[in-house]
C-alpha cells in the first residue's frame, strides 16, 4: 500500500489562537479516508495546512514522498491534490462550463468537460448558466466537476452533503462510490457516519487538534459507539 499523503505533528493557528496540536495522518493510494470531528475542531484547519493556504506552525506534510510542507498553494495542486471546499466557492459571475474550465489540468484520458457533464446530467443541462443561478445541489456538483477537472490524484471533499436535499446528498453519495471504484484516492470530512460507513477504508477522528481515534472500516463497525460519543451522537 503507498502513502499518498503524510502528515506528522501539525501545528497550526490563527494568530494566538492555537488550534492543531500535532495531527498525524497518512492516506494511502487508492482508499477513501474520512476526517470527522465535531464542529470547530480543526477538520477544515487541517485541510487548508494540507492544501497551502494556511500555514503551519510545526510539522510536516508530504505528498508522493516528496516534502511539501510550506508549499503554496499551486504546487500543492501540480503535486495532485484537489479540493471541494466547504462552501463550495465557485465562481458566481461564470458560467457552469467557464467555472469546470477555470482551474482544469487536462492529462491524458483524465477528466473533461465532457465527462463531467456525462457523470453529472444537470451540470450538462445548465453549462451556460452562471454560478448563481445554480441551486445548492447544482452548485455542490459543479464544486466536484470543478475539482474532477483538475485531474487530482487526491480529491478532498470539506463536508460534501452539508445542507442538501436528501437525492441530492444521495447522487453525491453515489458518485463518490463510482469515483472509488474508479481508483480515485479520496478524504472526505463528513459526520454522516451511516452514508460513510459505506465508503470509507480509513477514519480519524479530531478532537480539539489531535487525532482521537483512528482505524480502519472493521475498527469503525467496532468501535463505532466510542466516535459517536466523541461526535457527541
Ligand atoms: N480565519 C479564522 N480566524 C480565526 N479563527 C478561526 C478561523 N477559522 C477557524 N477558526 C477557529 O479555528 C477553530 C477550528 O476551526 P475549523 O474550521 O478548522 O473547524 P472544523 O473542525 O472544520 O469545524 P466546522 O465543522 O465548524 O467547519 C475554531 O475554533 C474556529 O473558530
Amino acid at each position: 500500500m503507498t502513502t499518498l499523503v503524510d502528515i506528522s505533528g501539525l501545528k497550526a493557528g490563527y494568530g494566538n489562537t492555537k488550534v492543531l496540536f500535532g495531527i498525524d495522518m497518512d492516506i494511502t493510494a487508492g482508499q477513501v479516508s474520512t476526517l470527522m470531528g465535531r464542529n470547530g475542531m480543526g477538520k477544515t484547519t487541517t485541510v487548508r495546512c494540507l492544501m497551502g493556504l494556511l500555514k503551519a506552525s510545526a510539522g510536516k506534510i508530504s505528498i508522493n514522498g516528496k516534502d511539501m510542507t510550506g508549499a503554496p498553494p499551486y504546487a500543492v495542486a501540480r503535486a495532485g491534490l484537489g479540493l471541494v471546499p466547504e462552501g463550495r466557492r465557485i465562481f458566481p459571475s461564470l458560467s457552469v462550463s467557464e467555472n469546470l474550465r477555470a482551474t482544469a489540468r487536462p492529462v491524458a484520458e483524465g477528466w473533461t468537460e465532457a465527462r463531467v457533464y456525462d457523470t453529472f446530467p444537470r451540470l450538462g443541462q445548465r453549462k451556460k448558466n452562471f454560478g448563481f443561478q445554480l441551486s445548492g445541489g447544482e452548485q455542490q456538483m459543479l464544486a466536484i466537476g470543478r475539482a474532477l477537472m483538475t485531474n487530482p490524484s487526491l480529491l478532498i471533499l470539506d463536508e460534501a452533503t452539508e445542507g442538501l436535499a436528501p437525492l441530492i446528498r444521495e447522487e453525491i453519495w453515489s458518485m463518490l462510490g463510482m469515483l472509488k471504484r474508479q481508483g480515485l484516492t479520496i478524504l472526505l470530512i463528513d459526520k454522516n457516519l451511516d452514508e460513510l460507513s459505506r465508503i470509507s477504508d480509513r477514519y480519524f477522528l479530531i478532537e480539539k487538534g489531535e487525532i482521537a481515534w483512528k482505524g480502519d472500516a472493521a475498527d469503525f463497525a467496532s468501535q463505532r459507539s466510542h466516535v459517536e460519543q466523541f461526535l457527541h451522537l
